[in-house]
């Protein structure tokens, strides 16, 4: 059996992703292909690195475009897709790459977003406690943003098994480019950002500390709170996350690498690093891989966690992918089995 798939936004770089990676999943039919104001181009002039799909034309954004897949990927800008969601019909697998649907307090959404809560669906980081399970056989899920997939994954494990202080939390990330999508923006053209990094949305503004500090007060049980300081560097792709947080009295060095070790030995995507060894954006890249590494300052009494993913892959269309893979019950690494690259 092969399940059909439209890929919406796939002139943009979130839906580029997906495509490249369906185009070598074992299991899926790609269908639908749509943009919008690229609609009626040949996709190999938006993305020459498509070769397979090259002569694909993309067609109008519509209900009636995306309907009568089994799939459908949202690759759209926040509020598009919730609008399209809305009218995809129930029995339909449709995987969010925007935002539209992660929060689950309405009021947090109208704060960092502007606009009326959608509602909230399954969350796409199956790392997570208890997130498998709530993945399998979801026909609505919302894909994580790229900066919480790597905050999260670097400091759920202590949040779950109760090592970690929840009120001193601080995640410094830095992100390649290609995270703001593919509009120009000024600051982000190569003359302003090549040789040079500069934060943004300092001071608790950027709107995925609200989607972090949710992952975490839910692996913990209680209210986290988190800085977050978001960083450009010069790099297309990547995401490297400093996380760092107070322990619990008396918590020691081997029990937090216990702990991490335990939620992420039979991960297939997530490693924590041979001791010494310290994560790099270009290990990961163009796979769905994380790459970790972790250790307890005892002179602050904090642990401090690295984490390195490709935030097209892993932080959205790889996560994407892996979600569908265990909503419809297909082997979770199909069409995933990628390394790195290098050098
Ligand atoms: N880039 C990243 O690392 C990540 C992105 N995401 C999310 O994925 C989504 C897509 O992001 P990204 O690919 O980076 O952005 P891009 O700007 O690269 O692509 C946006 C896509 O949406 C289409 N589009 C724009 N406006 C509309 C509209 N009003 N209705 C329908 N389609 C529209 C564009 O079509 P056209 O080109 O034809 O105008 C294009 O295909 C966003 O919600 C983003 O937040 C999530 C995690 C990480
Ligand atoms: C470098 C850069 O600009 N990154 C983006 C985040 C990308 C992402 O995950 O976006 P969504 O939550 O919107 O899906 C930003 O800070 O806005």
């Amino acid at each position: 059996m092969t399940i059909s798939v439209a890929v919406s936004g796939a002139s943009g770089y979130a839906g580029g992703e997906v495509l490249r990676l369906l185009a070598g999943h074992p299991g899926v039919t790609i269908g639908a292909i749509t943009a919008h104001s690229n609609a009626g181009s040949r996709l190999g002039e938006l993305q020459p690195h498509l070769h397979g799909l090259a002569s694909r034309i993309l067609e109008d954004t519509t209900v009636d475009n995306l309907s009568g897949h089994d799939v459908v990927f949202l690759a759209l800008p926040h509020g598009a897709s919730a609008e399209i969601a809305a009218q995809l019909p129930a029995g339909t697998v449709v995987i969010d790459a925007g935002a539209d649907h992660r929060l689950e307090d309405p009021a947090a959404w109208e704060k960092f977003y502007g606009s009326a809560h959608a509602g909230t669906w399954p969350y796409g980081l199956p790392e997570l406690p208890g997130q498998r399970e709530a993945l399998k056989g979801a026909n609505r899920i919302a894909v994580p943003g790229c900066y919480p997939t790597s905050a999260l994954l670097a400091l759920a494990p202590g949040f779950a098994v109760g090592l970690l202080q929840p009120d001193d939390v601080v995640i410094v990330s830095a992100s390649g480019t290609s995270g703001a999508g593919k509009a120009a923006k000024v600051n982000l053209i190569g003359s302003e950002v090549m040789g040079s990094m500069s934060p943004y949305g300092v001071g608790g503004g950027h709107r995925h500390t609200p989607e972090i500090e949710q992952g975490l007060s839910n692996a913990a049980g209680e209210q986290v709170t988190v800085s977050f300081t978001p960083t450009l560097a010069p790099m297309s792709r990547g995401i490297l996350t400093t996380a760092t947080a107070k322990v619990k009295a008396g918590t020691t060095g081997e029990q937090l690498r216990q702990a991490w070790t335990d939620a992420y030995d039979d991960e297939p995507f997530v490693h924590v690093l041979p001791e010494g060894q310290w994560p790099a954006t270009k290990s990961v890249q163009g796979s769905n891989h994380a790459a970790m590494q972790l250790a307890f300052d005892s002179h602050t009494g904090r642990v401090i966690v690295t984490c390195a993913i490709d935030n097209l892959t892993k932080g959205t269309a790889g996560g994407a992918v892996q979600s569908m893979n265990i909503a419809l019950g297909l082997a979770e690494t199909a069409g995933l089995d990628l390394q790195g690259v290098a050098p």
